[in-house]
């Protein structure tokens, strides 16, 4: 019998850092959830536990938090303290070949105080996570910028009819629904230099605005012209991928109480949901776009 060692990787997982940059008047602060993978010559680690090439899982938890103070700058954004450490991991560490890092960002706003910006105190903003996944390979460095659980929702503007019937369809045809969603959506940068600040703002933007501004005849339509917006803006995106569970809202028949119901009382029901995913590629990078797995977080269902 013989079996072979496949894909590996480890690391130290969710590494929680918050860097506050209190030489600035106001003090600023970042506040992330960061996980390394590393793949390499490790394959004696798993036939016989020789660990001499082992960078252990702690080392790269400390470098994470050492970082965040040497690559103060860099740590200010996402994507540039993913390049900072992916390039440590794999130029700086001979067995390490490829590292991918995972970085959530949880947004964090100004409190005021009579009126005006307090320079220190801060709320933690409930909502979106903003993510990126580093990944360099000693040759290519992949970026990729991404939002999680960004929950939206319109009352109306969205019809859903005209689909397939076979025994088992039931479903009414619509021709006003709520329609919401949990965007997870990422976003591979063709340049591995850009001001991340402002574009990811202004992919939130985009994709905001064509979901509430899109007349929607299915999710799977309203997800494809967010993509195709977002490349629109910023060309140097190379594709974009959604996930976006359809969090279905039901109207409620109210008739046993004697009460019309013209779409004003939901239930919001959280399972089962549609899933819907999709990737939206830029035409001009075809020929550049990374393999499934090579760029993206594979925790998206690639
Ligand atoms: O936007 C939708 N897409 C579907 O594929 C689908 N299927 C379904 O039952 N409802 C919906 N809604």
């Amino acid at each position: 019998m013989s079996v072979t060692l496949g894909h590996n990787q480890y690391g130290k997982a969710e590494t929680r850092v918050v860097r506050v940059y209190r030489d600035s008047d106001p003090h600023e602060i970042v506040d992330y959830n960061v996980s390394v993978a590393l793949s390499g010559d490790f394959e004696e680690i798993h036939r016989t536990g020789d660990n001499s090439n082992c960078l252990t899982t702690d080392a790269t938890k400390n470098t994470v938090n050492a970082f965040a103070k040497e690559y103060s700058e860099a740590a200010r954004q996402p994507e540039s303290f993913g390049i900072a450490l992916a390039k440590h991991f794999v130029d700086d560490t001979a067995p390490v070949t490829r590292a991918r890092i995972k970085l959530e960002m949880y947004p964090w706003n100004r409190l005021s105080h009579d009126g005006t910006p307090h320079p220190h105190a801060f709320a933690r903003d409930g909502g979106y996570v903003r993510t990126a996944t580093v990944t360099y390979d000693g040759t290519n460095l992949w970026v990729v910028s991404g939002v999680q659980d960004y929950v939206v929702l319109k009352t109306t503007d969205s019809e859903f009819w005209g689909y397939l019937q076979d025994k088992y369809t039931t479903l009414k045809p619509t021709h006003d629904r709520v329609m919401a969603t949990s965007v997870t959506g990422q976003w591979w940068h063709t340049d591995s230099e850009a001001d991340w600040a402002k574009s990811y703002d202004s992919a939130v933007a985009t994709m905001s605005s064509v979901f509430a501004g899109h007349h929607s005849l299915a999710l799977q339509q309203t997800m494809f012209a967010m993509g195709e917006a977002m490349i629109a803006e910023q060309p140097e995106i190379g594709e974009v991928r959604f996930s976006l569970p359809n969090k279905h809202h039901f109207v409620i028949d109210l008739s046993p109480y004697g009460l019309e119901n013209p779409n004003e009382v939901f239930h919001a029901d959280d399972r089962p949901y549609g899933f819907i995913e999709g990737t939206i590629h830029n035409d001009l990078h075809k020929d550049a776009a990374p393999a499934p797995n090579q760029a993206f977080d594979p925790g998206q269902g690639w």
